[in-house]
């Protein structure tokens, strides 16, 4: 074996003794996020276990992930549609459901959470999936903006806690924001860098800060937008229309909110006035809580700033 050959040999090899294999995944949570999770972990090959409230709430998980995939296989089988069928068999047959979180962890790899972001529920699923989880399942959540480091807190496995930040929707978008904390060990962090690259997305490292990369930018971006429709000083159209034209973005900043759901918004610009009290720009928004008072969350309800 050539010198060249040796150091790469025994490079790849201290790498991939560095990470952990991944042989099933648990998804807590079959929203927007977490169904969009379990369908591109499935069609990487993985066995995915998917966690909800309630079989009413999975049974809707599986139909959206079941839409997804006839607009995958539109594509990729343009030139033989009879294969379709067969290949959304084979991709919901490696995803089971469960309303058991604790059954479902028992023997599972690696946990992603993708609940509601709210820091203390995500806390007490953490600290309960703590007590059950193998010493060596790896914990990761898809918070769009609260510390990593804070849930990993309420765990007695720091070292093997991260973040995996998807963007939706996530049979879409190609990047995941895989988050390290000053506790996150090398094994665990190679492993969810490695693990993002086998769905075919394209990792970022990310350090435990507010927002991440895209989110510090993204959320005083659109906030700034409705803060704009408040002061009457643009209509929704026309600030969507201006960033569409203007800027070159696929959706402007009010119909992305609305595609990301106005209850999830109030959730982080919540949790970013607690972080930044006194930044006048994440105050609460009087008219974003009167949408969510009204129950009208975007696209999923089929009303939010605009009717769908
Ligand atoms: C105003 C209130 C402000 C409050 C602010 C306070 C809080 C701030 C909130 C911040 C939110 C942060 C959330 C987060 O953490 C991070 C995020 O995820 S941010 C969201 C990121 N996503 C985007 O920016 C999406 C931008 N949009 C797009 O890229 C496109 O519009 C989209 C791909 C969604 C759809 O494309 P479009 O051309 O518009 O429509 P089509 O329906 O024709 O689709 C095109 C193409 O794509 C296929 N496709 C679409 N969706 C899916 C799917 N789910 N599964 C499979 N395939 C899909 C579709 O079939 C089409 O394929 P063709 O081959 O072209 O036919
Ligand atoms: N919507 C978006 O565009 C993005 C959201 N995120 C983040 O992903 C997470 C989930 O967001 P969405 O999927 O949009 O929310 P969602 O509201 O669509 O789905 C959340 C799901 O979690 C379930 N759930 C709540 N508590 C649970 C528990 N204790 N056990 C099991 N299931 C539980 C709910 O029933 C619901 O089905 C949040 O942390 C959010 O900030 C991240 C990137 C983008």
């Amino acid at each position: 074996m050539s010198f060249a050959t040796n150091v790469l040999s025994r490079g790849l090899a201290t790498t991939a003794w560095r990470m952990a294999a991944l042989n099933h995944i648990t998804v807590i949570g079959g929203g927007s996020m977490g169904s969009g999770i379990a369908q591109v972990s499935a069609q990487a090959g993985y066995k995915v276990t998917m966690v909800d409230q309630n079989d009413e709430i999975l049974n809707k998980s599986c139909a959206i992930i079941n839409k997804s995939l006839q607009r995958v296989v539109k594509k990729k089988f343009a030139d033989d549609p009879s294969k379709g069928e067969a290949y959304i068999s084979d991709i919901m047959s490696k995803i089971s459901t469960t309303t058991d979180s604790s059954k479902a962890v028992s023997n599972t790899d690696l946990v992603i959470e993708a609940i509601i972001e709210n820091m203390g529920i995500k806390k007490k699923l953490f600290s309960e999936l703590d007590k059950v989880a193998k010493e060596s399942t790896i914990f990761a959540s898809n918070t769009s903006s609260l510390s990593i480091s804070e849930m990993a807190k309420v765990t007695k496995r720091p070292e093997k806690f991260g973040g995996l930040h998807f963007f939706n929707p996530v049979p879409m978008m190609k990047l995941v924001e895989v988050v390290r904390t000053s506790n996150t060990n090398d094994n665990t962090f190679d492993t969810l860098f490695d693990y993002c690259k086998k769905l075919g997305k394209v990792p970022v490292n990310c350090k435990d800060t507010p927002g991440f990369i895209v989110n510090r930018l993204l959320v005083p971006y659109m906030m700034e937008a409705v803060r704009m429709v408040e002061r009457g000083d643009a209509s929704p159209k026309d600030i969507d229309t201006g960033m569409k034209l203007g800027a070159g973005y696929p959706m402007g900043p009010i119909e992305l909110a609305d595609y990301v759901g106005l209850d999830v918004c109030k959730f982080i610009l919540d949790g970013w006035h607690e972080e930044f009290p006194d930044h006048p720009l994440f105050v609460p928004s009087p008219l974003l809580n009167k949408f969510v008072d009204e129950g009208k969350l975007g696209r999923k309800t089929g009303e939010g700033f605009y009717k769908y």
